[in-house]
């Protein structure tokens, strides 16, 4: 089947720790500079217009997505909700919240990798869904990479409870719901 899809990189600075026990050298907190490559299509393809020629101009199809990436998740920190390094920062540094990334259970490539495409589908429903995502790409380390295509839905843990707006499904700049829940 033919498609016309723009991609797009983006490189980040992270640091983050894995505490349920399956990495254990990954349990000390310690840093990735990792690319995250996001591919996009027309919902509705159609044939260039022999003029413009352009499915969606570059700038403006990766503007929100690349400014999500270099404000808030650039040298952000990715730690699980129950790890306790979260009520350390809550009760010593609690201005720095804002700057962590919480995930259910341990952030590792695979999870970050459903959280960001979920978190780029509301960005792209919230602009009208001229775009769709078809795959995204995490690159943790130059050898390791974890690519998700279709949807991140079959991906995502369950999660206890009725709530489902949760800070992936939202097109907000936020990276945790830990405000909200205070
Ligand atoms: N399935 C996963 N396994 C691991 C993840 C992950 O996200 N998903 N993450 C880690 C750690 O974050 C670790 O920093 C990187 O993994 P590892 O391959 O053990 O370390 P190296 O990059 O140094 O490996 P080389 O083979 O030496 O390049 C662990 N596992």
């Amino acid at each position: 089947m033919s498609a016309l899809e723009l991609s797009f990189t983006r490189r980040f600075s992270m640091g983050h720790r894995l505490i349920a026990g399956s990495s254990e050298r990954c349990a000390i907190p310690h840093g990735h500079n990792e690319f995250v490559t996001v591919t996009l299509q027309a919902r509705t393809p159609s044939r260039l217009d022999g003029a413009r020629n352009m499915v969606v101009p570059f700038a403006e199809a990766k503007a929100r997505w690349h400014d999500f990436i270099d404000t808030r998740l650039d040298h952000a920190f990715q730690i699980s909700s129950s790890d306790p390094l979260l009520g350390w920062f809550l009760a010593n540094e609690p201005a720095r919240v804002d700057r962590i990334v919480v995930t259910p259970g341990d952030p590792t490539t695979e999870l970050m990798a459903a959280l960001l495409y979920a978190k780029l589908k509301a960005f792209l429903r919230a602009e009208g869904d001229v775009l769709c995502c078809t795959s995204l790409t995490l690159e943790e380390t130059p050898t390791n990479t974890v690519r998700l295509t279709g949807a991140p839905d079959p991906f995502l843990p369950l999660m206890e409870g009725e709530a489902t707006d949760y800070w992936w499904h939202r097109a907000d700049p936020t990276i945790s719901d830990v405000r909200a829940a205070l």
